[in-house]
């Protein structure tokens, strides 16, 4: 099967509330796409309905060309883990992965294979219901591993995790993803993927916001900016408006000018001999260009209560 989600226009209200606007954009094998959004935005959502626990009122959602419904023995075609706490408290880890391999005709040594892989071979006898979070979501990356699957969605992986568990939790869906399976991660924290993802699916009020590489989001935020510092701010406006720019006063004296390269400021500043000690293009950090993109949305949501 290919490795590829492709999620098409989907729609779906919950009563007068509208969860899902729109919402389309594919995940490809061989990266790790982060879906990022704040609460509300429509990313768990997306994935249930992805994953057909709920049903969309307009759009598709496909996994490998297919609806999850017409999926053969789907734990081998999409592995997914959604709610860490659901596992029968009593039932010991190892047990609760045997439960669910035998549904899908694979085999115990399948299920020590993953136990390892998670870290949890010496907690596989001990009964699920005494874990902390993080041992939670170590198991449900076990289940969602079980069946080999080219596909993989997680809803918050690294909530509850240690720093240790984080760092770990990084190194496995990027290998996840360099063995070519497609990854989906959403997170309502951008510092939770921006080191993890390859790639960005921005979602805000139930629809795509932007869907990018993270390199060209952080571009596209700080297009255009450039900060100068200079004890002639009076003059050095004239000027730069004068070439077309727009320039704005900061914090003590500095400008931010936008419309002219950083190249072209020197040399406008140089040819009227407008002291200057610093001229810096402005790069933005990812979690600035994130607030910017989904700002409306946080609004859009306060707003409403
Ligand atoms: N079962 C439900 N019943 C009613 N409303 C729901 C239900 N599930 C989700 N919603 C609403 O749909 C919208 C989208 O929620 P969703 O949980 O998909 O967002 P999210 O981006 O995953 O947010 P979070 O990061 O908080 O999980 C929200 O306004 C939410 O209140």
């Amino acid at each position: 099967m290919q490795a590829i989600i492709e999620v098409s226009g989907l729609r779906k209200r919950f009563g007068r509330n509208t969860a899902l606007d729109g919402m389309s954009f594919t995940v490809l094998g061989g990266q790790v796409t982060g879906f990022v959004g704040p609460n509300g935005a429509g990313k768990s959502t997306t994935m249930r309905v992805i994953l057909g626990l709920d049903a969309a009122e307009e759009g598709s959602a496909l996994i490998g060309g297919l609806p999850y419904a017409r999926l053969r023995r789907p734990l081998t075609q999409v592995g997914a883990l959604l709610d860490a706490g659901a596992v029968q408290p009593g039932r010991t880890a190892r047990n609760h992965l045997l439960w669910l391999a035998h549904s899908q005709g694979l085999g115990a040594r399948r299920v020590d294979e993953v136990l390892d892989e998670v870290g949890l071979s010496p907690a596989a006898r001990r009964k699920a219901g005494g874990f902390s979070l993080g041992m939670r979501q170590r198991l449900g990356i076990a289940a969602a591993l079980l069946g080999d699957p080219p596909v993989l969605m997680l809803d918050e992986p690294v909530n509850g995790l240690d720093p240790e568990g984080i760092v770990w939790m990084r190194g496995l869906l990027r290998s996840l993803a360099a063995q070519g399976r497609a990854v989906l991660v959403s997170s309502h924290l951008m510092s939770e993927v921006q080191d993890t993802a390859d790639h960005l699916v921005v979602a805000g009020r139930g629809r795509v916001v932007a869907d990018t590489s993270v390199a060209d989001l952080i571009a596209r935020a700080s297009r255009g900016r450039v900060t100068v510092r200079t004890p002639a701010r009076p003059q050095a406006t004239a000027v730069l408006t004068h070439a077309g720019a727009t320039a704005v006063a900061g914090d003590g004296d500095t400008l931010t000018v936008s419309g002219l390269a950083a190249e072209r400021i020197v040399a406008l500043l140089n040819a009227d001999a407008v002291p200057f000690s610093e001229v810096a293009a402005h790069r933005a950090t990812l979690e600035a260009a994130y607030m910017e993109l989904t700002g409306d949305a946080v609004e859009f949501r306060e707003a409403t209560r």
